[in-house]
């Protein structure tokens, strides 16, 4: 996961292949930490999914990285400012916006973990991550599915094997240099998006 997030940037742009490679491990991670986080999965999943059809498909040239995939999804008028159009395939840029916000949560989910000294709640930590950020763009009742979700998030030395390592300080590692990744993920996106005025698409 490291590796495809860390290899999915270039200057200022991102690969779109390898982000995607980056989420689908993540998705790996959450299956392991059991069914209640199925669901939270299956929607990751499915946005994945949206992203790799286009980059499939007929105009998979246009959709190499973030950058083509806006340029192409604006000069075709794909993107929609307004409203989000039932019946049709959500555009590539409205759905990398919802990967894009669940990766800040997740930047500081971890960070927390990794700074944790081994000590502290996992699901406190994982609601606080998501207080100060995902949540903010969910419904109410999203935010309710998302609050028992976390009661039944293992504790830390469990997690810790998730992320395949034993002692706090491997994990303290490995963690935070999964946090240096997607902290450069993140601002490249978050600089697209906000030249491009895409940071609120419906
Ligand atoms: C590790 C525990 C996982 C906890 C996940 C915390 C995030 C909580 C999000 C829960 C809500 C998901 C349900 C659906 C939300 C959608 O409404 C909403 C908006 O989409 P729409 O505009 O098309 O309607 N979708 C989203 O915001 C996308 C959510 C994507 C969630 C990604 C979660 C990534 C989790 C990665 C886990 C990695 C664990 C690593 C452990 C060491």
């Amino acid at each position: 996961m490291i590796k495809a997030f860390h290899s999915s940037f270039i200057e200022n742009d991102i690969i779109l292949g390898e982000y995607l490679e980056g989420w689908r491990e993540l998705i790996k991670f959450m299956d392991a930490l059991g069914t209640v986080f199925t669901f939270i999965s299956q929607e990751t999943m499915t946005k994945v999914n949206i992203l790799q059809g286009y980059l499939n498909g007929e105009n998979g040239k246009s959709y190499r990285t973030l950058l083509t995939m806006v340029k192409f999804e604006l000069e075709n008028e794909v993107v929609n400012f307004k409203e989000f159009p039932p019946n049709r395939v959500p555009s590539g840029c409205r759905t990398l916006l919802r990967l894009h916000r669940a990766l800040k949560w997740l930047e500081v989910f971890l960070y927390k973990l990794g700074m944790s000294e081994g000590h502290g709640q996992t699901s406190e930590m994982c609601a606080d991550a998501y207080h100060k950020t995902l949540a903010h763009h969910h419904s109410w009742f999203i935010r309710q599915v998302a609050e028992v979700a976390f009661l039944a998030l293992p504790p830390l030395k469990e997690m810790y094997t998730v992320v395949c390592v034993q002692k706090h300080e491997e994990a303290k590692t490995v963690l935070l240099t999964t946090v240096d990744s997607i902290v450069k993920v993140y601002n490249i996106t978050q600089e697209v998006y906000t030249m491009n005025g895409m940071l609120d698409l419906p």
